[in-house]
């Protein structure tokens, strides 16, 4: 059977749109052999390129997922594992917000740690709401560490044009708490309501909440509407990973006095001194505390099922979704 190369911009249910040229297909997953990738809750995300055989009118089987460039994982507490929310982005775009829900700057910490090898750009949406003092100071340390950060409103369209050019040309994926305004920002740049109000009615359980992503294209970029959580955890991994989504430790940890210091418990740590001299933000490094403190909370493997899941319910504080 002829295969075909196509994009994945929709998944849910296990059930993946595929589009390839003008065309879009619904494909399920051909047998079992991608739905073990080892560790991994979803083999297939939005982003993806994936080879398919098309199965009936406009259906289709994915045979394989071609080599990913980067993607954006972050842990699943429900399945105990990596979860793909997006692939192949040229930028992952976090959207937070100065109020409802209120801005958590260790969110945004998070979100940068998910990243796996893609750029990230901040967008402060509803700038109509101001920010405390100190919010503003630990909002534009981001851009100190080299960041892009933009202030935006989709309410009154503040700096959306200023958005649109920095998106120009790029595949990008929205990320954030929900309700900071993801999906009113893309409905307002790229003139989508409709589409998208299709799309809630019939895939939404919730009011106004975006339950899965979905890629859409506009004339001058495509963006990926992501599910807003109320919490996000960093991948299952190397812990040092994490370190290295700190742009700030990356001098100072050269000169730790170990070499895969972790700049926790360690003794003669550089970056541990410049926290103490007030060069590091503390909560900055604290938020790195709690993100390798979240890695030591998981079951072991060698625990029971029943057990697992107990921890599991337990330590549950987002609200995980079945989609990706
Ligand atoms: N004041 C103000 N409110 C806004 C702005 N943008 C969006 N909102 C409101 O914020 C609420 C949430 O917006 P959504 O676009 O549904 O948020 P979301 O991030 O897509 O939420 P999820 O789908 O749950 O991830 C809505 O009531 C919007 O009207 C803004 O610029 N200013
Ligand atoms: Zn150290």
């Amino acid at each position: 059977m002829e295969q075909h190369i196509g994009l994945v911009t929709r998944g849910i249910n296990n059930i993946y749109s595929v589009k390839e040229g003008d065309a879009s297909y619904l494909c399920r997953i051909k047998g079992k052999q991608l739905l073990t990738v080892v560790g991994e809750y979803n083999p297939i995300a939005v982003g993806d390129r994936v080879s398919f055989v098309i199965s009936g009118t406009y259906e289709g089987l994915i045979i394989s997922r071609l080599e990913r460039s980067n993607c954006f994982q972050r842990w699943n507490i429900k399945g105990q594992c990596n979860q793909t929310v997006v692939a192949n982005m040229d930028m992952i775009v976090c959207v937070c917000s100065a109020d409802t829900p209120p801005f958590r700057p260790r969110f945004i910490d998070r979100v940068i740690a998910c990243c796996q090898d893609v750029p990230v750009m901040l967008v402060m949406n509803k700038s109509d709401i101001l920010l405390t003092e100190d919010e503003f100071e630990r909002f534009a340390l981001f851009k100190k560490l080299g960041y892009p950060i933009i202030g935006v409103s989709a309410k009154t369209g503040e700096n959306l044009e200023d958005l649109c050019s920095l998106l120009k040309g790029k595949t990008v994926a929205f990320v954030g708490q929900s309700g900071v305004g993801k999906s009113t920002l893309i409905n307002r740049i790229l003139s989508v309501e409709q589409k998208t109000n299709e799309v809630s009615a019939k895939y939404n359980r919730g009011k106004h909440t975006t339950n899965c992503s979905l890629m859409i294209e506009g004339p001058d970029f495509t963006l990926v509407d992501t599910p807003g959580v109320r919490e996000i955890l960093v991948p299952h991994g190397n812990p040092h990973k994490i370190a290295e989504s700190f742009p700030e430790f990356r001098e100072p940890s050269k000169k730790c006095a170990f070499d895969h210091c972790l700049h926790n418990d360690e003794p003669d740590c550089q970056v541990k001194v410049l926290v103490e001299k007030g060069k590091i933000h503390p909560d900055r490094y604290e938020s790195y505390l709690r993100m390798l403190a979240s890695l030591d909370d998981r079951s072991p493997q060698w625990m029971g099922k029943s057990q697992q899941s107990k921890t599991r319910y337990k330590s549950m504080e987002n609200d995980e979704r079945e989609e990706y």
